[in-house]
C-alpha cells in the first residue's frame, strides 16, 4: 500500500513540479538522472501513462471485487442482527440449526472474512507495473531527479523573478499551465531546498505550504511537518524568535513530536530572557537570498537571460549582415551570416541546418544521452556538477550521412579544418537545465589541454536544433550580450585570439529553459590543422572582422 501511495505521490509532485516544462524520458542510465533532459519525459509520458493506466484500472478492479464481497458479509451479519433483536428469544440460540450457524459465523466464515480483508492484490499488481517498466527499458524518476526537478524549479525562480505564489498556482511566464501544486507539493519543494541549506527557498516554499494547507480540505500535508522546517529556516535567516513562537506551535497542535520539545528549549537558549518572555514583539521576516556560494557573476549572469543585454549603440551601427560565398560550393548556395558583434566577432550563420538532419542528430543521440560531465579544473576528472544540467552525447562524422554533411558544412561555415575538430556533440536540456558562465577553451595554459595532441579548442560552432518557449539564450557575461535559441540557425565565435591567446571576452552560458525544450549540436574546432586556414597574426591584438578574415595578417 506504501508503495502504491509512493507512486501516486510522485506522479503528482513531479507532474506538478514539472508544470508546463513539457514532459519528459528514455533509455536506462544511472539514477538520478531523468530531471537532466527533457527528451527523458517526453519518451516517459509517451508509454507510461497506458500502461500504467491499464494496470491501475484491472487493480481497481480486482479491489472493488474484494471490497463487495466484504460488503456482503457486512450486510448478512447486520440482517442476521436485526433478526436476533427482534426474536430475542431462546430458539434462537437453542435451536441447533441456529446454534450451529451462529458458531460457524464465529469461526469460518470469520477466518475467510479476516483473509479476504488482508488480501489485497497490491503487490501482484505493482510487481506487474515494475516489470513491464524493465521491459519497456525505461528509465524512471528516483527521489534524486525530484530533487533536482525542485531545485531546477529554485533555478528559474532565481533566474527569472518568479514569484512563489504564481509558480505553485501553475503560472509560469506569465501563462496559466493549468497545473497547480499542492500543500505537499510546495513541501517537497521547500524540503529540496532546505536539503540544499537553500533557507531563503524553504521559508518561501514551506509559507505557501501553510497557505495551502489553510484552504485544502483535506490538507494534503500536516501543518507541523511544515512547522519544524519553517522554524528551522527562520532561525537560519536570523530570526530565532518567530522560530520559537513557530515551535512553540508545533509542540501545542503535536505533543507527542519526538522533537518539539528539544526544539524550543534549543531556540530559547538562542535568545535572552527579556526576549524569551515577551513573544508578542516579532522582528518581521527578512528573507534574503544565501550569496554564499554565488558565483561571481551571477548577477550578470541572470539579468543577461532575463533578456537585459547590454547595448552598444557604436557597435549597432556597424554590425551587418551578409551572404558568406568565399568557397566555390558557397557561389551557389551561399550563407547567411549575421554579425552580432566585433572584437571578438561573434556571428550567426542562419538556416543551416534542416528539419530532416536535425530529426536525424536527435534520434541517433537520443539512446546515449548521459549527464554532461565538466572537468575538474584541479584534478582534470570528468565529474556531474550542478552548474551544468543538461544530457548529451557524441556523434561521430562516419556514423550517417547526415553527420558528415554537417561537419563538411561547417568546414564551409568556418573555413576551418574539421580534421581535428571533437565529434558532434548533442545535448538536450532539462528542467531548469542550464550551463553557468564558462570558457570552452582550456585557460590552463598546457599544449595539448585536451590530451588529443589537437591543441587548444580554438573556436565553436553552436547549433540550434529547437526552439525553447521561453529562456534558454545564450549568454556571453563578460560581453553583456546574448542570443535566443532560434531552429535551424548556428552561433560562431573564436575562443582563441590570433596569436592562440585564450580570449577571456568568450565567457559564456546556457541560460536556464523556462518553459519548452532546447537542444543544441556543438562542434569544438581545434588549433591543429589551421595554420593556413587561420594563420597567426603578427600583433596580438587582430580581430577577424567576418568570419575567415584573414587580413591583416
Ligand atoms: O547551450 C548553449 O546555449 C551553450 C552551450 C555551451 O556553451 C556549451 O555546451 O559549451
Ligand atoms: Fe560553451
Amino acid at each position: 500500500m506504501r508503495v502504491l501511495f509512493n507512486f501516486r505521490y510522485w506522479l503528482r509532485v513531479w507532474f506538478g513540479a514539472s508544470l508546463a516544462f513539457g514532459l519528459c524520458i528514455m533509455i536506462c542510465h544511472g539514477a538520478g538522472d531523468v530531471f537532466t533532459a527533457m527528451v527523458d519525459l517526453e519518451n516517459l509520458l509517451a508509454g507510461e501513462a497506458d500502461m500504467t493506466a491499464q494496470v491501475l484500472d484491472e487493480y481497481i478492479a480486482s479491489e472493488t471485487y474484494r471490497l463487495q464481497q466484504l460488503k456482503s458479509f457486512a450486510n448478512e451479519y447486520l440482517s442476521k442482527n436485526h433478526n436476533f433483536d427482534e426474536g430475542r428469544d431462546e430458539n434462537v440460540v437453542t435451536n441447533p440449526i441456529n446454534a450451529y450457524l451462529l458458531i460457524k459465523r464465529l469461526t469460518s466464515d470469520w477466518k475467510y472474512i479476516t483473509n479476504l480483508m488482508q488480501s489485497n492484490n497490491a503487490e501482484y499488481f505493482i510487481k506487474n507495473i515494475t516489470q513491464e517498466r524493465l521491459n519497456n527499458q525505461v528509465k524512471y524518476p528516483d527521489d534524486e531527479d525530484l530533487d533536482g526537478a525542485a531545485i531546477g524549479l529554485l533555478r528559474l525562480q532565481d533566474t527569472y523573478h518568479l514569484n512563489t505564489k504564481d509558480l505553485a498556482n501553475g503560472v509560469v511566464a506569465g501563462n496559466n499551465v493549468g497545473k497547480t501544486l499542492s500543500g505537499q507539493d510546495c513541501f517537497e519543494v521547500g524540503r529540496a531546498a532546505y536539503n540544499a541549506k537553500d533557507y531563503y527557498h524553504t521559508l518561501e516554499w514551506m509559507q505557501e505550504a501553510l497557505d495551502r494547507i489553510k484552504i485544502e480540505k483535506p490538507p494534503t500535508k500536516r501543518e507541523s511537518d511544515i512547522l519544524e522546517y519553517y522554524a528551522y529556516a527562520l532561525y537560519q535567516q536570523g530570526n530565532p524568535k518567530r522560530a520559537l513562537v513557530l515551535t512553540k506551535r508545533l509542540a501545542q497542535i503535536d505533543p507527542t513530536h519526538p522533537r518539539a520539545k528539544g526544539n524550543v528549549e534549543w531556540y530559547e537558549s538562542m535568545l535572552s530572557d527579556e526576549h524569551k518572555s515577551d513573544l508578542h514583539d516579532l522582528p518581521p521576516i527578512k528573507n534574503v537570498r544565501d550569496t554564499r556560494y554565488d558565483i561571481e557573476e551571477r548577477e550578470v549572469y541572470e539579468k543577461l537571460c532575463r533578456g537585459k543585454f547590454e547595448r552598444d549603440l557604436e557597435m549597432e551601427s556597424k554590425v551587418y549582415c551578409y551572404y558568406k560565398k568565399d568557397r566555390d560550393f558557397l557561389k551557389l548556395a551561399p550563407f547567411k551570416v549575421e554579425i552580432l558583434r566585433f572584437e571578438p566577432l561573434v556571428v550567426i550563420f542562419h538556416e543551416v541546418v534542416s528539419d530532416y538532419e536535425i530529426s536525424i542528430v536527435k534520434q541517433l543521440a537520443t539512446p546515449r544521452l548521459k549527464r554532461a560531465t565538466v572537468q575538474n579544473a584541479k584534478t582534470g576528472e570528468l565529474e556531474h556538477a550542478n552548474y551544468r544540467i543538461s544530457k548529451s552525447g557524441w556523434l561521430k562524422d562516419h556514423e550517417h550521412p547526415v553527420i558528415h554533411r554537417i561537419n563538411e558544412r561547417i568546414d564551409l561555415m568556418t573555413n576551418l579544418n574539421q580534421e581535428t575538430s571533437e565529434d558532434l556533440q548533442v545535448a538536450n536540456y532539462g528542467i531548469g537545465g542550464h550551463y553557468e558562465p564558462h570558457f570552452d577553451m582550456s585557460m590552463r595554459g598546457e599544449k595539448d589541454p585536451y590530451r588529443m595532441g589537437t591543441g587548444n579548442r580554438i573556436a565553436t560552432v553552436l547549433f540550434y536544433m529547437s526552439q525553447p518557449e521561453t529562456g534558454g539564450a545564450t549568454v556571453y557575461t563578460e560581453l553583456g550580450i546574448g542570443t535566443y535559441p532560434q531552429v535551424h540557425n548556428a552561433l560562431f565565435w573564436y575562443n582563441l585570439k590570433r596569436d592562440g591567446e585564450g580570449d577571456v571576452r568568450t565567457r559564456h552560458a546556457a541560460c536556464p529553459v523556462l518553459t519548452g525544450v532546447k537542444w543544441v549540436s556543438n562542434k569544438w574546432i581545434h588549433e591543429r590543422g589551421q595554420e593556413f586556414r587561420r594563420p597567426c597574426a603578427l600583433t596580438q591584438d587582430v580581430n577577424e572582422k567576418y568570419v575567415g578574415d584573414l587580413t591583416p595578417i
